[in-house]
């Protein structure tokens, strides 16, 4: 009788659900679903007014709409029988952030709360709090917390204490009627087996959890008097990553086709689960996730601080190392903005003569030109700089525009960019004395050929491709069969569960060469825009701010 786990990944746009064989990782069948309201920035699926610049919300019924929909699919998928099914592990986006009542029940999905904006989910990339994140550095470098250096020494726009400050101070009511705040992955493993865990990995890299404390009352409350009662809304059981959450309910049973009882794994990180799933849990083994955004995972023996990224939390990756991480906020979706809003319609017409995918088709026409031909340079931050700035109020930049410049030269500036964002990123870890030894990617991204010989020769190293379409689903599985006691932990179940590598990527030399030079450019700029060379930027958006009714 064969033994299986399944793993589920919510995503920003859809979540994915896959059967794994615990023996051996392999992807017996698999099931998407698409989110039905996608990513709410405009307005609350019941109408209502527009949103505020920046807002991006997501709706709880599409998250429970996957476990109904994609579990039962991808079982059918597998033709496995249900009853071998020992465990689920669940992963999704981080911080992605809700308010509930003592029971679990979202605020958003009470008549009361249900046309009040701040009641609903915040995604990650939900960027409006960034003055609240400002306060809350400056406030923690004057009193000297001793939990900023391991932040790279900035509070990120995206995570909870940001959120909640923005929380309390717009909308109170919601605020006190929230009984908890939690983490979508630790409020789905919550519906899955009716007992509500957190996960120190979320609670380390989003809710500045160190050393085994919240930031302190006064701390908070020197933020905003009522702030202190955000402490009892996350508390709970902290475990680390591949631990035993509970078991499947009956009813969660009946909704998702798997047999009660078995082990639900706690909640987790999408980008932290995919390092299980490409075997990169050794120290040194950074995995690049290239998606919508990017995570730059790694496992460390010690902890250092590195200046610009975004924590080092023990039990961060896996139980009992330093888990590091670091980013860029846009990388797929700027590619998907200047797809779906710069590119002229011609294109999508030449890309079905051709039978190809558009991607593909600016690939093939901007290949072949020599490294700076198109005379372009670009930063990055069309959804602000998460590494090694972490200021969701830059945005992003294109010089060397003449009327010459074609739209696949400015595709594949942008493509360049992403790679410049990538190597701003190891170079700070192998100057805070973090070595990078070796890099693996996965992620929507690793489909475009282009752009990953664009990574090896910027970054001057190998960089090896993982093989599976759902890499953060696989890693949720690997955390399951941890949780049901197939393995003792991430690592064993990793070695045996990972994901083949499908190809390594060398640099070539001459193009890393020219790289080198248009990098120190970029760097500039980076510098120039980024770092007090110019406020430009940040006027720009207190104008979109004060001009927006
Ligand atoms: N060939 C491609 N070239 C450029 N961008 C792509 C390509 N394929 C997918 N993308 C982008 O990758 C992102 C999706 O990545 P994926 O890893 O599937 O999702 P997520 O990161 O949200 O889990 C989208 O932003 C999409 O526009
Ligand atoms: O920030 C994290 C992880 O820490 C991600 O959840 C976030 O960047 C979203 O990831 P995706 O780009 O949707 O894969």
């Amino acid at each position: 009788m064969g033994r299986y786990v399944i793993g589920v990944d919510f995503g920003t746009l859809s979540g994915r659900a896959v059967v794994v064989d615990v023996a051996d990782g392999a992807e017996l069948g698999s099931a998407v679903h698409a989110y039905r309201h996608g990513v709410i920035t405009e307005r609350l699926p019941d109408g209502g007014p527009s949103l505020p610049p920046d807002w991006a919300l997501q709706d709880p019924a599409d998250h429970r709409e996957v476990l109904r929909t994609a579990v039962p699919e991808a079982l059918r998928v597998a033709g496995v029988d249900p009853a071998e099914v020992i465990g689920i592990g669940v992963d999704a986006t981080s911080c992605t952030v809700l308010p509930t009542r003592a029971d679990g029940t979202p605020l958003a999905e009470l008549t009361l709360f249900r046309d009040r904006p701040h009641a609903w989910p915040k995604l990650w990339k939900h960027h409006s709090a960034q003055r609240q994140a400002d306060r809350i550095t400056a406030l923690a470098a004057a009193r000297g917390e001793p939990w900023l250096p391991r932040y790279g020494g900035r509070v990120s726009a995206e995570w909870q204490l940001a959120k909640a400050v923005e929380l309390v101070e717009q909308d109170p009511e919601v605020f006190h009627r929230a009984e908890r705040w939690i983490e979508t992955a630790d409020w789905l493993v919550w519906q899955l087996c009716g007992t509500e865990t957190r996960n120190l990995s979320a609670a380390g890299f989003k809710g500045l959890h160190q050393d085994g404390h919240h930031p302190a009352p006064h701390f908070l409350a020197a933020l905003h008097p009522d702030l202190p009662a955000l402490l009892a809304k996350v508390d709970g059981p902290l475990l680390p990553p591949g631990a035993r959450a509970g078991a499947l309910t009956a009813e969660a049973a009946r909704r998702t086709g798997l047999p009660a009882g078995i082990a639900v794994a706690v909640g987790a990180i999408d980008a932290h689960v995919t390092a299980a799933a490409a075997g990169a849990v050794a120290p040194g083994r950074m995995l690049a996730v290239l998606g919508t955004s990017t995570c730059l995972i790694m496992n460390g023996e010690h902890r250092r601080e590195v200046p610009g990224s975004c924590g080092v939390v023990e039990h961060g990756v896996t139980a009992g190392r330093w888990g590091y991480e670091a980013g860029q906020s846009g990388v797929g979706d700027i590619f998907a903005w200047f797809l779906d809003r710069a590119l002229p319609a011609g294109y999508a017409e030449q890309a079905r003569r051709r039978g190809v995918p558009v991607p593909d088709l600016l690939d093939a026409l901007a290949a072949d030109q020599p490294v700076g031909g198109h005379g372009l340079l670009a930063l990055d931050w069309h959804s602000g700089n998460r590494s090694v700035l972490m200021d969701h109020e830059l945005s992003g930049v294109l010089v060397g525009l003449t009327l010459a410049t074609r739209p696949e030269e400015i595709w594949r500036a942008l493509l360049e960019a992403t790679a410049f964002g990538a190597r701003t990123v190891v170079e700070a870890f192998e100057a805070a004395g973090v070595p990078v030894e070796e890099l693996t990617a996965a992620g929507g991204l690793t489909g475009n050929r282009l752009l990953l010989r664009t990574y090896a020769d910027v970054l001057r190293r190998p960089l090896h491709v993982l093989d599976t379409a759902h890499p953060a689903a696989r890693g949720a599985a690997v955390h399951a069969a941890v949780a049901a006691g197939a393995y003792p932990d991430i690592e064993a179940a990793s070695a045996a569960m990972a994901a083949p590598r499908r190809e390594t990527w060398h640099p070539d030399p001459a193009r890393a060469a020219a790289y080198d030079e248009l990098y120190a450019d970029y760097r500039e700029l980076h510098d120039h825009f980024g770092r007090g060379g110019t406020e430009i930027l940040h006027r720009l958006r207190a104008r979109r701010r004060t001009a927006t009714p």
